[in-house]
């Protein structure tokens, strides 16, 4: 058996995750811990997740822990995510990392970190989401320059980065389909007078409210028509399903980051 370590253990996704581990027929959950300080370390993770003692108690920092697994999975936040990626880069362990908000400069230095172990950075683990990633690309390379390109995305209001990670993936995507750059064209922020849109912009616009577990649209708009690309999550189980299944196959993969769409095989589409 695989053995996972659960970053966060206390959070929203890592109590899903917890669940999904324990029902991964190749995973077991070995050890999990929390924030220096927080109310949950000593805790069973299992009472937390599911309401019944598993014997795994949550820890406290990684370190108290890194010798009881194979693999890290990581849904926290992104300063704590470098400093797990510094530690499993000492100790060659694989990382699950599902954190959103990592910076160019994180992502560069992740890129360094990993060619000691292996890592999964994604920053949305359900399979519907990686085939619209997919489906945002081609669109875009359908239609071409005479459609408009926006995205919006709504999630819960405790979520602390923002637009999500999923969505400037899609723009990203979107902006590849289109020969764009989409540091150059990247419009989230909309206010006062701003003057005509320029043609070559993807928008990105963020609502938060109440428990909205995630939803994300992308509109191709053109000239009496439009095409909008719709994602809903109904719960954060499919996102932690997409974890588990990436913990399983990331311990035997060389070195480097590799992303969900080479976990669920979608690189050629
Ligand atoms: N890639 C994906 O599919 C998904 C990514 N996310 C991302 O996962 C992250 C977490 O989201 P939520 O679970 O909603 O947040 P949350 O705030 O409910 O949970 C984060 C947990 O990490 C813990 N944490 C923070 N710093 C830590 C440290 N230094 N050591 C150990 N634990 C630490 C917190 O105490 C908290 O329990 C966000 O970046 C979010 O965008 C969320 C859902 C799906
Ligand atoms: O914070 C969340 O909740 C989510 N975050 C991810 C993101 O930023 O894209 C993925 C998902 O939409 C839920």
């Amino acid at each position: 058996m695989i053995k996972v370590i659960i970053a966060g253990a206390a959070g929203r996704m890592g109590r899903r995750v917890a669940l999904m581990v324990n029902r991964h027929p190749r995973l077991e959950f070995a050890a999990a811990f929390e924030a220096p300080g927080s109310p949950a370390i000593g805790k069973d993770a299992g009472f937390l997740s599911a309401g019944e003692e598993n014997g795994v108690i949550i820890g406290e920092g990684l370190e108290s822990v890194i010798d009881q697994g194979d693999v890290i999975i990581d849904f926290t936040f992104h300063k704590a995510t470098m400093e797990f990626a510094r530690l499993a880069a000492q100790h060659n362990r694989a990382m699950v990392i599902g954190t959103t908000g990592l910076s160019a400069e994180d992502l560069a230095e992740l890129g360094g970190l990993a060619k000691n172990f292996p890592c999964v950075q994604a920053p949305n683990m359900s399979v519907c989401v990686n085939v619209l990633f997919k489906l945002a690309k081609k669109t875009a390379a359908i239609l071409g320059d005479d459609y408009d390109i926006e995205i919006i995305e709504a999630h819960h209001n405790k979520k602390k980065d923002a637009p999500s990670g999923t969505a400037l993936k899609l723009a990203e995507m979107a902006a590849e389909g289109v020969g764009r750059k989409l540091s150059e064209v990247a419009v989230c922020e909309r206010n006062g007078i701003i003057g005509e849109r320029r043609s070559e912009e993807i928008g990105i616009q963020t609502i938060r409210a109440a428990d909205i577990v995630g939803e994300h649209t992308v509109y191709f708009a053109g000239q009496g028509e439009r095409i909008e690309l719709v994602h809903r999550a109904h719960s954060r189980d499919h996102f932690a399903r997409g974890a588990a299944t990436a913990a399983a196959w990331i311990v035997d993969r060389e070195n480097g980051v590799y992303s969900m769409f080479d976990v669920l095989g979608l690189d050629d589409l």
